[in-house]
């Protein structure tokens, strides 16, 4: 007899008559009946289609969870927990980046043949996208009329338009430990995008030039650094996937497709954090 076959004989709980299961606890029964193709007849690949842009949902719920958490450690100056949080959410956004080659093959004729049955809908309608890009600093107000026939969802996103981001959070931080932060960087209109304040290029010169002093702070900053690359890492490999997958079609979302993609990759999170490297050591 083998070790496994022992253990089964000694230990593993067979009846499962009203006990917590495998399938219960994880709600499977919600979540494997929720893939529901509406080609007809059904297209072989819209299986694949459906379940890549669910397993990125729920990767951004999780990233959602965590920058939630982040923020509030952040608030009551935890920035220990803060960099512990950012150090997972990269590897949620490293899953997000190499999912993309499952999706890269699927083929432009295999697409087009179910495509007419996502009507007008786009990944340009998920809240949780947008609610990533608002926590991250890329506020934009005109997105909520996205979620005028979502009330609930609206009234949701607004709360995270008008609340300070990461990088707002990070900012009131730095000034409480006394860093000279512009007073315009601590209180602010939370529901304007961010913009770049050339005063903070001193307190960031000194925090990487002295690092041995500032370490939390030197961590700090090169976390965001690498939260915000590998976004723009993902949005350079969705712009790719739709460029090779739709060529220079219009989006179902109503934009102009890769053309808009493309646009999106010049925005900055953290523009400072990246000025301060061409300064330091002048
Ligand atoms: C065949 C695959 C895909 C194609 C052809 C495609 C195409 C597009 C296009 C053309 C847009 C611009 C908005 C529009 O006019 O519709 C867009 C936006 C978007 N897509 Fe996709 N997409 C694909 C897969 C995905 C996947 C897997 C995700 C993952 C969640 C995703 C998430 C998004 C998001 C969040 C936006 C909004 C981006 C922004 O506002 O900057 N897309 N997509
Ligand atoms: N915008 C895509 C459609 C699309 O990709 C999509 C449609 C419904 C749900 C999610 C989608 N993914 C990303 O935009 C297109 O123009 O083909």
């Amino acid at each position: 007899m083998t070790d496994n076959q022992r253990d089964l004989e000694a230990g593993i709980q067979l009846d499962l008559n009203g006990r917590m299961t495998y399938s219960g606890y994880l709600r499977l029964d919600q979540l494997l009946t929720a893939q529901q193709p509406l080609s007809q007849p059904p297209h072989h690949d819209e299986l694949l289609f459906i379940v890549q842009h669910q397993v990125a949902e729920l990767w951004m719920k999780l990233i959602i969870h965590e920058l939630k958490l982040a923020t509030a450690r952040l608030r009551v100056d935890d920035l220990d927990a803060c960099l512990k949080i950012l150090a997972r959410v990269k590897q949620v956004q490293r899953q997000l980046f190499e999912q993309w080659a499952v999706l890269e093959t699927l083929t432009p004729s295999e697409y087009l043949e179910f495509r007419g049955v996502l009507g007008e809908s786009s990944g340009f309608q998920s809240l949780q996208y947008r609610t990533i890009e608002f926590v991250l600093g890329n506020k934009n107000a005109q997105m909520l009329k996205v979620f005028e026939c979502d009330p609930p969802a609206q009234a949701q996103l607004r709360e995270v338009l008008e609340a300070p981001g990461l990088y707002d959070e990070f900012l009131r931080y730095l000034a409480r430990r006394g860093h000279a932060v512009p007073a315009a960087r601590v209180e602010r209109d939370w529901s304007q995008p961010y913009q770049r304040h050339d005063d903070l290029l001193p307190v960031f010169k000194r925090i990487y030039e002295e690092r041995a002093k500032f370490w939390p702070e030197y961590h700090m900053c090169e976390q965001l650094v690498d939260v915000e690359e590998s976004f723009q890492l993902w949005r350079f490999r969705h712009m790719k996937t739709v460029e090779r997958i739709i060529g220079h079609r219009r989006g179902t979302g109503g934009s102009s497709g890769v053309a808009f993609l493309k646009k999106a990759l010049d925005l900055e999170f953290f523009p400072e954090l990246l000025d301060v490297r061409t300064v330091l050591g002048s």
